[in-house]
C-alpha cells in the first residue's frame, strides 16, 4: 500500500490543497457547535436579539465555509484518484505487454484483467476516501475533544468508556471481514475466467450442446461471489446500527448526567447542547478512522495484487550492454556471412547465408519434466524453405516459438545472422521477423487496418500486392467495402481460409527476412494453398522461409525438410532423401499420399 501512494507523486500539489480545505472544513464545523452555544446561553437566555443576528450570521458563515471547502476538495480529491488510477492502469498495462508468454500462463488472462480493472478501481476508491477523511478524522476527534472538554470536563469521561467499546466493535467487524475481502477479489477472477471461456468458446458449447451445463457453471461462480459479496455487505451493514446505537447509549448518558451538572449550577443549557454535537462529531470522526483501517487492509489486498504483476519481472529480457547485436536480420547479415562459411561447407551446400541456426536446442516448459525438444540443431538459408513436419504434439510449434523469443531455449542456442537471439533487443529481433501464427488472429478494425498491421506506414499499392500473394485480394474485393470493410471482434465476420490468408498478408506487408508460418496453410484448400505457396516463392527469393506444416503436399518441394519425432529431430533433407533415409517421414507421407504421388 505504501508503494501504491508513492505513485502519488505528481499529485502532491493537489493532495496539499485538499488537506487545507480539509482542515478549514473541519474548523469551521467545530467552531460551529460552540457559536450555537453562546446563541442559547447568551443571546436567548438574556433575550439579545442583535446578539443571536451576529451570531447566527458568523454561523452561516462557517458553515457556507465549510460546505465551499468540502465541495472543493471532493471535487480534487476525486480528480487526484481517478488520475491516479489512470496512471496505475497504464504502468500495468505496459508492464504485462512485456511479459514472455511464461508470465500470462503463471497469472492467467481473466486474473490480469480483474488486476487492472477491479483491483485499481478498489485503490481508487479507497484513495477518494484516505484524502478526505486521513485528516478530517483525527483533526475533528481532537478537536471536538479538547473543545468537549472546555466545555465540561467530568463529562467528557463518558468518552473514556465509549470509545474502547467502538474501538473494539469496528475491530471485530474489521478481523471478520478482510478475509471476506481477500475471497472476493478471488472469485471475482473465477467469474470472469468462466464469462472469458463462454463468450470465446460459445460455437463449442452450442456445437455440443453444453450450453445448460456452462449455465450451471457461470451460476455456480456468480452465486459463489455474490454469497461472499453478501456476507461482506452484510457485516458492513451490522456497523452502522452499531454506532448509531452506541451513539444514542452515549447521547442518552450525556443528557442524563448533564441536565444534572445543569441543575448543580456546572454547566449552562446551551453547553449541553454543544457537547451533544461535540460528541456527535467525536464518534463519528471515530467512525470514519475506524473505516479507514478497515478500507485500508481491503485496498492493500488489491494493493498486493497490483504490486504482484508490477513485480512480475519478464523472463525474457533485452540485453543489459550495448553489446545486444545491433542490427535487424538484415543489418547483421553481413556478418552472418563470414561465420556461416565453415557450416555451409560442412553441409556440402551452395555458399547460401546461413540465416537461422538452430544449435543443440533443448527446451523444457515451465515445470515439465522431460524436455518438449532436444538436439534440435539445423541451419536455414537465404531465399531456401525450410519446412518442419511431424505428427501433433511434436514440437512444431514450440521450435518456431523460439525464434522471436516467445520463450528462451533452456540449453544450447538459436542464431540469426550469426547472433544469438538472446543478444538482439526483442525489438529488432522482432522487426525482421513476419510471424504467422497457428491460431489466425485479427482484431476490430477494417481490412486493411489488419493487413496494416504489419507495416504501419504500408501504401495501398503494398497492402494490395501483399493481399494478392496471400491469395486474400479476391474475396476482399468481393467484401461490400473492400479494403475499408470491417473486420468483427475475433475476426468472426471471415472464414477460417479468410483470416489465415489475411494474417499472413500481414506478414508479408512487412518484407522481414525471415518469414515464420506455423501450420498457416491448414485451413486452406489444396488449390488455394498451392497458388499461395507459388506467389511465396517468387516473393521471398530473398528472404528465408520456415514453414510448418502438416501435409506432406505444402512441404515436399522445400528445399529442407526437418521431420520432428516427439521433440527430437528424425530426419532432415529434401523431400526425396528422407523419402529414401527417414522411416517417420516415410509412415507420414504414405498415410497421406497415393504411391504414385509420394514417388
Ligand atoms: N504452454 C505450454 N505449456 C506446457 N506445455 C506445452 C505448452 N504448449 C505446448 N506444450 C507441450 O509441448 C509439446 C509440443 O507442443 P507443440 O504445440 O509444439 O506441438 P505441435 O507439434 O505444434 O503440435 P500441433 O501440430 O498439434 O500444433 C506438447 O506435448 C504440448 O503438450
Amino acid at each position: 500500500m505504501t508503494r501504491m501512494l508513492r505513485q502519488l507523486r505528481p499529485y502532491y500539489g493537489a493532495a496539499v490543497f485538499i488537506l487545507l480545505l480539509t482542515f478549514l472544513q473541519t474548523m469551521s464545523e467545530l467552531f460551529l457547535p460552540t457559536l450555537m452555544a453562546d446563541i442559547v446561553d447568551t443571546g436567548i437566555a438574556h433575550g439579545n436579539i442583535p446578539y443571536i443576528w451576529r451570531i447566527g450570521s458568523y454561523m452561516l458563515l462557517f458553515a457556507a465555509l465549510g460546505m465551499v471547502c468540502s465541495i472543493t476538495a471532493s471535487y480534487f480529491s476525486a480528480r487526484v484518484a481517478l488520475g491516479f488510477g489512470r496512471d496505475l492502469r497504464s504502468r500495468v498495462f505496459s508492464h504485462v505487454e512485456h511479459f514472455s508468454l511464461q508470465e500470462f500462463d503463471r497469472i492467467g488472462t481473466a486474473s490480469l484483467i480483474t488486476r487492472t480493472t477491479n483491483d485499481i478501481t478498489q485503490l481508487q476508491q479507497v484513495l477518494t476516501m484516505l484524502l478526505r477523511m486521513m485528516l478530517m478524522a483525527p483533526l475533528m476527534m481532537l478537536g471536538g475533544i479538547i473543545m468537549a472538554v472546555s466545555k465540561q470536563a467530568q463529562l467528557s469521561l463518558i468518552f473514556i468508556v465509549v470509545i474502547p467499546v467502538l474501538g473494539l466493535t469496528i475491530w471485530l467487524i474489521g478481523r471478520r471481514g478482510f478475509p471476506l475481502f481477500k475471497a472476493q477479489q478471488k472469485k471475482l477472477d473465477r467469474l470472469n475466467m468462466v464469462i472469458r471461456e463462454n463468450l470465446t468458446g460459445i460455437r463449442v458449447i452450442r456445437a455440443f450442446n453444453r450450453d445448460r451445463y456452462e449455465n450451471v457453471r457461470f451460476d455456480g461462480a456468480s452465486r459463489d461471489l455474490a454469497d461472499t459479496a453478501i456476507r461482506v455487505n452484510k457485516l458492513m451493514a451490522l456497523m452502522m446500527p452499531m454506532m448509531m446505537l452506541i451513539l444514542d447509549v452515549s447521547i442518552i448518558c450525556i443528557v442524563g448526567f448533564g441536565s444534572f451538572q445543569i441543575s448543580y449550577g456546572n454547566m449552562q443549557v446551551g453547553d449541553l447542547m454543544a457537547f451533544v454535537q461535540y460528541a456527535t462529531q467525536i464518534l463519528f470522526s471515530f467512525l470514519m478512522l475506524s473505516m479507514i483501517f478497515i478500507m485500508i487492509p481491503r485496498a492493500s489486498a488489491s494493493a498486493a495484487r497490483v504490486n504482484e504483476v508490477l513485480d512480475m519481472q519478464p523472463d525474457i529480457v533485452d540485453p543489459v550492454a550495448t553489446q545486444a547485436a545491433s542490427g535487424t536480420v538484415s543489418a547483421v547479415a553481413a556478418d552472418m556471412n563470414t561465420r556461416a562459411q565453415p557450416a555451409d561447407q560442412a553441409n556440402n551446400h551452395p555458399a547460401r547465408d546461413v540465416v537461422l541456426e538452430f544449435d543443440g536446442v533443448e527446451f523444457f516448459y515451465p515445470g515439465a519434466e522431460q524436455p518438449a525438444l532436444k538436439r534440435i540443431s539445423f541451419q536455414a538459408r537465404r531465399g531456401e524453405v525450410t519446412a518442419i513436419i511431424g505428427g501433433t504434439g511434436s514440437g512444431k510449434s514450440t521450435l518456431v516459438n523460439l525464434i522471436p523469443r516467445f520463450y528462451d531455449v533452456s540449453a544450447g542456442a538459436i542464431r540469426l545472422n550469426g547472433h544469438d537471439v538472446r543478444e538482439l533487443t526483442q525489438e529488432r529481433l522482432r522487426e525482421g521477423v513476419g510471424y504467422v501464427p497457428q491460431k489466425a488472429l485479427l482484431f476490430t478494425g477494417t481490412v486493411a487496418d489488419n493487413i496494416r498491421y504489419g507495416k504501419p506506414d504500408a501504401t495501398q499499392e503494398q497492402l494490395v500486392h501483399a493481399a494478392q500473394i496471400a491469395q486474400a485480394d479476391e474475396f476482399i474485393s468481393r467484401m461490400p467495402e473492400g479494403y475499408n470493410s470491417e473486420i468483427t471482434q475475433g475476426g468472426s465476420n471471415v472464414s477460417g481460409g479468410q483470416k489465415q490468408r489475411l494474417s499472413i498478408a500481414r506478414a508479408l506487408v512487412r518484407q522481414p527476412e525471415l518469414y515464420i508460418f506455423d501450420d498457416s496453410f491448414s485451413a486452406l484448400d489444396f488449390k488455394t494453398d498451392a497458388k499461395l505457396r507459388a506467389a511465396l516463392k517468387q516473393e521471398t527469393v530473398n528472404a528465408t522461409v520456415l514453414m510448418v506444416a502438416q501435409r506432406v503436399s505444402t512441404v515436399r518441394d522445400a528445399d529442407q525438410i526437418i521431420v520432428l519425432d516427439e521433440g527430437e529431430i528424425a530426419g532432415i533433407g529434401t523431400h526425396h532423401e528422407l523419402m529414401q533415409h527417414s522411416e517417420v517421414y516415410r509412415e507420414i507421407v504414405s498415410s497421406q499420399l497415393s504411391e504414385e504421388e509420394s514417388a
